[in-house]
């Protein structure tokens, strides 16, 4: 069985510009478990990084414990160089997140909930309700402001998610599985928003099973098997090419031709 690893008290420092996130030595157990084990990555400032992985690979741990959600057993992550567990005040607001499953307060309405962001992160009232209102119209909510989240459909809820991520600008966006449940015209709209906002300076990672996504939208991409880290770099550095076919090479998927003989719609 993988043992805990002992933790070095400090962390070897990188050399060049300072990352938007870096993660050092990550490592969590559920019971026997290991969800994550020695997890390092730099993601640089400016970069749109995709993390992608089977399911149970580990995405949703790793991407938990790097912002802040779910505490390490070991290893730790910094957003700007700030250490997230060390100084979470000092890091929350460089940070916006748009978790995998966590509840959102769903008794708000959709513009209840944004405004109630904004005005957590200390903004001026004011200009949450001109970002609320222009939030809400881009991810095509405009006419749901008023409805309560709990009677959202799945890809409403993400998209209400994603308003809140975005509310206070941040410098670093953390998603996981932004697309999921979303319409095709809402995800090209989300989309343009997130490459704007990485051309505009701002840092993008997200988690998602959608290979041809990852390869158009991206810029570098990490591929996590097992809860390690198997691969990463830029598209082409890991890629080669056909990101589809290296991603299923690194993750030692066999192809399977034996279906289920019994699986034949039943007459009668
Ligand atoms: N709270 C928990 N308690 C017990 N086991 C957990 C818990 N959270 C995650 N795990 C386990 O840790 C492993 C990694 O899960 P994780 O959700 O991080 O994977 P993932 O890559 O995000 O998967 P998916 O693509 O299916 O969302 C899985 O084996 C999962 O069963």
């Amino acid at each position: 069985m993988t043992q805990t690893p002992e933790a070095s008290p400090v962390p070897p420092p990188v050399s060049g510009p300072v990352p938007a996130l870096r993660t050092w030595g990550l490592f969590k157990r559920f019971g026997a478990k290991v969800a994550v084990q020695q997890f390092e990555l730099a993601i640089p400032a400016g970069s749109f990084y995709g993390i992608v992985g089977p399911n149970g690979a580990g995405k949703t741990t790793t991407l938990s414990m790097a912002t802040g959600l779910l505490r390490p057993d070991a290893g730790t992550a910094f957003v700007n160089g700030v250490d997230v567990w060390a100084e979470p005040e000092k890091v929350k607001p460089m940070l916006g997140i748009l978790p995998d499953g966590l509840r959102l307060f769903d008794r708000l309405t959709g513009a209840e909930l944004i405004t109630y962001a904004g005005l957590l992160r200390g903004m001026d009232p004011v200009v949450v309700r001109q970002r609320t209102d222009q939030l809400l119209d881009v991810l095509g909510l405009a006419d749901d402001g008023t409805k309560l989240v709990a009677d959202y459909s799945a890809g409403m809820t993400k998209k209400i998610g994603l308003a809140t991520a975005l509310v206070h600008a941040p410098s670093v966006l953390v998603l996981d599985e932004p697309f999921e449940a979303v319409d095709p015209v809402s995800a090209g709209h989300i989309r343009a928003i997130l490459a704007d906002y990485v051309a505009g300076g701002g840092t993008v990672i997200l988690s998602s099973h959608v290979m041809e996504l990852v390869e158009r939208l991206c810029s570098h991409v990490a591929v996590m098997n097992d809860g390690a880290l198997v691969a990463a770099g830029t598209i082409a550095e890991v890629g080669g090419g056909d990101l589809q076919a290296r991603f299923a090479q690194l993750v030692g998927a066999q192809e399977r031709t034996e279906g289920l003989a019994w699986l034949r719609p039943s007459r009668g």
